[in-house]
């Protein structure tokens, strides 16, 4: 990765040290990163890793999956390798963009959470500068890539992933409980940059249906995680669920509405995309693939302990791809 170029010096990363994290030392080494005179930047052995741990990339890759089954929801065996290949790096290109944003925004607080604080830019291996640039490239190159080679109804789902992520979600984490509800609508329009970009309608039920089958999804998977992570996101100043209402009723009623709400929208889908036998069989099977999220949203509203709340998180890591595939299956039989 030539970024790191020696000469002219230009500091791409900082120091590496990651020993000492916190506010004062990201401060300190945002303004010594302009004024080192003698920063000259080394090639960096994690420098590609740590470009890749800014965009969030397992979030972006399950985003793509969703991203590229939509698009296989709406376009059947017609969709043609090309259009879902265009949609996805124009999607991945953008999402990363976001991922980048978000953490540069929260550089700062990010200090404050075990989970987060050795991120690059908390742990001071990736300038501001160099971050910023990098979004930059990747937002800008990802929208116009999606407008050229998808059309402009998926350009616009992009730039609206991005902005209600970036510009809605990221500063209300720190303001009210809501911003799950806005997460959960950034994460699940990526669903119509695949729907559209293989020729769904704007206003196709099916697309808004995907969606909500994301929008649905978010709150067992995330609820799992705020609750496993309430001290530190508290501490820290994050305004989830569990920080506000301690008593995790309401993470856990969430949960367990998001789950039974997810397999309705799913079974609706379901019939949607196929008829006859094959709906009756993959609504089965939808139920099959989905009913471990379920007793865990259940079992975790009864118990709510870190260990059912891990357990409901694994769930929803696994019935989300699987759910994908029988929704694929729907629509190609
Ligand atoms: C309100 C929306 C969401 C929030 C706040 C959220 C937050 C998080 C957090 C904090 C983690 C890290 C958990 C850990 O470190 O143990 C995580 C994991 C994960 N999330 Fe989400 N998420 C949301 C939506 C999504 C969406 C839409 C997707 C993709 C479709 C997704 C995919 C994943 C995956 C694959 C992981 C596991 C890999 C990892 O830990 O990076 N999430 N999520
Ligand atoms: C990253 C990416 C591909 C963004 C595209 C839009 C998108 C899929 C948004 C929904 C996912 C989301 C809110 C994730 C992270 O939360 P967080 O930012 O609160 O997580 P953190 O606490 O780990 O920073």
């Amino acid at each position: 990765m030539s970024l790191a170029a020696p000469s002219p010096p230009i500091r791409l990363h900082a120091n590496a040290d990651t020993s000492v994290v916190g506010v004062d030392s990201v401060l300190q080494r945002e303004s010594s990163a302009t004024r080192d005179e003698e920063a000259v930047a080394k090639a960096h052995p994690g420098l590609l890793r740590d470009l890749i741990v800014l965009t969030k990339p397992r979030i972006v890759i399950m985003v793509l999956v969703t991203t590229g089954v939509a698009a296989v929801v709406a376009a059947g065996w017609q969709l043609s390798p090309l259009v879902l290949l265009h949609a996805l790096l124009g999607t991945a290109a953008v999402g990363a963009s976001a991922g980048t944003m978000n953490q540069i925004w929260e550089r700062r607080l990010d200090c404050g959470m075990k989970r987060t604080r050795s991120r690059p830019l908390p742990a001071g291996r990736i300038t501001l500068f160099w971050a910023v640039v990098y979004c930059g490239v990747l937002g800008i190159t990802g929208t116009a890539y999606l407008s050229w080679f998808s059309g402009p109804a998926p350009a616009f789902f992009g730039i609206a992933t991005w902005l209600t992520y970036v510009l809605i979600y990221t500063p209300m984490k720190t303001r009210t409980s809501w911003n799950t509800t806005v997460g959960a609508v950034s994460g699940a329009l990526p669903m119509m940059i695949g729907y559209t970009a293989a020729g769904g309608d704007v206003l196709g039920i099916r697309g808004w249906l995907l969606v909500a089958v994301l929008v649905a999804w978010q709150y067992p998977h995330f609820m799992a995680i705020a609750w496993m992570y309430r001290r530190e996101y508290g501490e820290a100043g994050f305004l989830m669920t569990p920080v506000v209402e301690p008593t995790g009723r309401s993470a856990a009623a969430q949960s367990v509405v998001g789950a039974f709400a997810l397999l309705a929208v799913l079974v609706a889908l379901v019939w949607m995309t196929a008829s006859g036998w094959s709906a009756v069989g993959l609504s089965l099977l939808m139920v099959a693939v989905s009913f471990g999220l379920v007793r865990d949203s259940i079992r975790f509203a009864y118990l709510k302990t870190d260990a059912s709340a891990r357990r409901m998180m694994f769930a929803s890591l696994l019935q989300l791809p699987s759910a994908m595939i029988v929704l694929v299956i729907a629509a190609l039989v």
